[in-house]
């Protein structure tokens, strides 16, 4: 489905460009009512967010219809309110999930990577990179409460929290399929789920644009947890208790020889190698040209520089079929 999907969507974009826009995500624009006892609830069109202080948790339900599926206003939005709550002292952790049971994110706006200009494709590349390297170096608790479908983009969001708690409906699936739509995941789509799942099933998982039903997910440790579908939250919920009993936030954040522990949110400003290295275990069976260990650090680059470097490298691999492993780019429905 997801293929047949994409190709509309790719096809639809590519001889309607003018289309894109009329169709953006209405969502509710003031901020939302209620949030518990009586907080008020805070975001934008298209992410709400429900804060409770007094557990020093917010819950972040991205919005924005039909699909929750990349735009370029709503990744900027996710990262006004990710900052929002890391720069807040109350929060320590966000439970992530969707406004609209049933699609958790169809990923990447697929209308956002074809008949635009390239500017636009770099500005867009750049937030999704952002998004990934944000969600993934925060400072704050982050876990998935994955309430609905969660393809390509959506399942990298989702690795890039600490736990991930999938409701359990046969349809909620879950991998990055990028092949299945005839493109390749880049290669920082592919470590992340290396680093989840082992080498071989990620490599099996992205050659063939697998996407796992729950109780496979499961198996092959894409997911956390399996719940029923009404337990996902409050599941998530005691999830974030347990790690906010450790004194140190974050904890895996910290010097525990994870990938992610030789980075910091200010290391991005100013050693941008760290963009491209921390994924990369020293025993990395994935073959690595020499661009990404040689040409980095650029030292004195701003980073918005720095993150478009990896685009560059990550796109002129994906466009020679490189990015996920030489045996998958050729790999289609
Ligand atoms: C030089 C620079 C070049 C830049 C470009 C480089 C190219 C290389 C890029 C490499 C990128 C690699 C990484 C890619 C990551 C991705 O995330 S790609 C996106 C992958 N996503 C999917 O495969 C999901 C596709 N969608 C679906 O499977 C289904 O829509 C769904 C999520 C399961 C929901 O199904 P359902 O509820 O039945 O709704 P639908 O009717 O199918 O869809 C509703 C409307 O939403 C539109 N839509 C769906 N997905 C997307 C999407 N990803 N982007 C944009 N729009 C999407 C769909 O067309 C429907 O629209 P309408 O018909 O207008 O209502």
């Amino acid at each position: 489905m997801a293929l047949a999907v994409g190709m509309r969507v790719l096809t639809r974009a590519l001889h309607r460009p003018w289309a894109r826009g009329l169709r953006v995500a209405p969502g509710r624009t003031g901020p939302a009512a209620g949030g518990g006892d009586g907080v008020r609830c805070f975001g934008s069109p298209r992410v709400l967010v429900e804060p409770d202080p007094a557990a020093g948790v917010a819950v972040v339900k991205m919005r924005n219809p039909p699909v929750n599926s990349f735009s370029l206003e709503f990744l900027t939005e996710l990262l006004i309110s990710l900052e929002k709550l890391e720069n807040d002292k109350t929060f320590r952790g966000i439970i992530l999930t969707s406004d609209h049971p049933g699609i958790f994110s169809a990923g990447l706006d697929l209308t956002e990577m074809c008949g635009r200009k390239p500017e636009h494709y770099m500005e867009y590349w750049k937030a999704v990179q952002e998004m990934w390297l944000r969600f993934y170096l925060s400072n704050l608790v982050v876990i998935a409460a994955i309430n609905g479908v969660s393809p390509a983009g959506g399942c990298l969001l989702s690795l890039t929290c600490d736990y991930r708690v999938l409701a359990n409906n046969p349809k909620y699936t879950i991998g990055l399929n990028e092949t299945r739509l005839g493109i390749v995941a880049p290669f920082w789509f592919k470590d992340m789920m290396v680093n989840t799942v082992g080498y071989r099933t990620a490599e099996r998982a992205l050659q063939l644009g697998l996407l796992f039903p729950p109780a496979e997910a499961l198996r092959v440790g894409v997911v956390d947890q399996v719940v029923p579908e009404d337990q996902v939250q409050s599941t998530a919920r005691s999830v974030m208790a347990q790690w906010l009993a450790i004194p140190v936030c974050r904890p895996g954040v910290q010097n525990q020889g994870l990938g992610r522990a030789v980075l910091s949110p200010e290391a991005l400003g100013e050693a941008p190698s760290c963009l491209i290295q921390p994924l990369a275990a020293p025993d990395d069976p994935w073959p690595l040209d020499a661009s990404r260990q040689s040409a980095f650090p650029p030292r004195g680059l701003p980073a918005c520089l720095c993150l478009q470097a990896p685009l560059f490298l990550s796109l002129v691999r994906t466009l020679v079929g490189f990015g996920v492993h030489p045996k998958s780019k050729r790999i289609s429905s």
